[in-house]
């Protein structure tokens, strides 16, 4: 008597359900775009009843800096990655009529931290600031116990799931460090963003653990400047290192002014122990900066003195 196939025998494919079917996938709005190509609000509603969930699609554009190869390698670092501080991967879905696909992540609805500190600017305070530095902190963190090296690490990659909870979400120019080395050497720089670059990443293009704690620095100041455009990095290096200078002496002036212990302006109001943090994370020699669990701890106690000061 011929067997009836057992559950597993059938297509695998409907086994994985991180393979989602473009079908399925419902346009609702476009949530970014850049050089990465664009962030479409989705909701994937497989029962075709608006049971669905509102999803995140990012869809591949390849372009000169990000190919195919790329992107798959996007979406096996997110899908490896399990943390509260860090996006969710929900699947992939290809579309074979235009040969592309597209990583799905769970919709967080406050959008950019950049668009949220600016709009919610008066209501924000220093606790909840450290909040949001210790979340991004706890997912550096993951994101270092797995070797891999964000390299882009800044405001505008961090993401608001609710008023207290902020997430890292874009994991594009992400690289895992080889097992007998403590560093990765990129070969095609690309579009750079300097400004967030510790300065071996800016002279010598080695991005390692360290020089994302650099990165983290920048964005702690952009967390307590509440991501002002008149504070951005960019526009505060620009001004230092001379505004009408042009291409590559770009990076070699700003490596130059860092050398010469030239710092971006701490942000006004910023409170004393959170400044020493910074400064620790702009250490020129990379031994000298603190590692993320280090940092963790050193934000956790400041949050529980700036309880007891509250309190008092
Ligand atoms: C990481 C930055 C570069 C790429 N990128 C990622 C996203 C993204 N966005 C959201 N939510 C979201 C919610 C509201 C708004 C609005 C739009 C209208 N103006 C006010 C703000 C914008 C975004 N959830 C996500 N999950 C995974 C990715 C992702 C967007 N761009």
């Amino acid at each position: 008597v011929a067997q009836s196939p057992r559950p597993q025998d059938l297509s695998p494919v409907s086994q994985d359900e991180t393979l989602l079917e473009e079908r399925h996938l419902r346009y609702v709005s476009l949530l970014g775009k850049g050089n990465f190509g664009t962030v479409e609000l989705c909701c994937y509603d497989p029962m075709g009843d608006n049971t669905g969930e509102l999803v995140a699609v990012k869809k591949l554009q390849p372009n000169k800096h990000s190919t195919l190869e790329d992107f798959q390698k996007e979406v096996k670092t997110l899908s490896a990655l399990h943390c509260d501080y860090i996006v969710k991967y929900r699947g992939v879905c290809y579309s074979m009529g235009r040969l592309t696909m597209s990583l799905v992540m769970e919709y967080l609805p406050y959008g950019s931290l950049i668009g949220y500190m600016e709009n919610h600017r008066n209501s924000i305070t220093i606790k909840r600031m450290l909040l949001f530095a210790f979340q991004i902190c706890k997912g550096m963190e993951h994101l270092q116990t797995q070797r891999y090296v964000h390299r882009d690490l800044a405001a505008r990659n961090i993401l608001v799931a609710s008023d207290s909870l902020v997430k890292i979400a874009d994991f594009g120019l992400t690289k895992v460090i080889p097992s007998d080395k403590e560093y990765y050497r990129v070969t095609q720089p690309g579009e750079s963003p300097i400004f967030w670059y510790a300065p071996e990443s800016i002279g010598e293009s080695r991005f390692s653990h360290k020089s994302d704690i650099w990165s983290f620095g920048v964005v702690l100041h952009e967390l307590f400047s509440y991501c002002d455009i008149n504070c951005n990095p960019k526009r505060l290096c620009m001004q230092e290192i001379g505004p009408n200078v042009q291409g590559t002496s770009i990076s070699m002036l700003l490596l130059n002014a860092l050398k010469n212990n030239w710092r971006l302006p701490v942000p006004p109001n910023c409170p004393p122990k959170v400044c020493s943090l910074i400064k620790q994370c702009w250490e020129y020699d990379f031994k000298d900066r603190p590692c993320f669990f280090i940092l963790a701890n050193q934000i956790e106690t400041i949050m529980q003195d700036e309880r007891e000061n509250s309190k008092g």
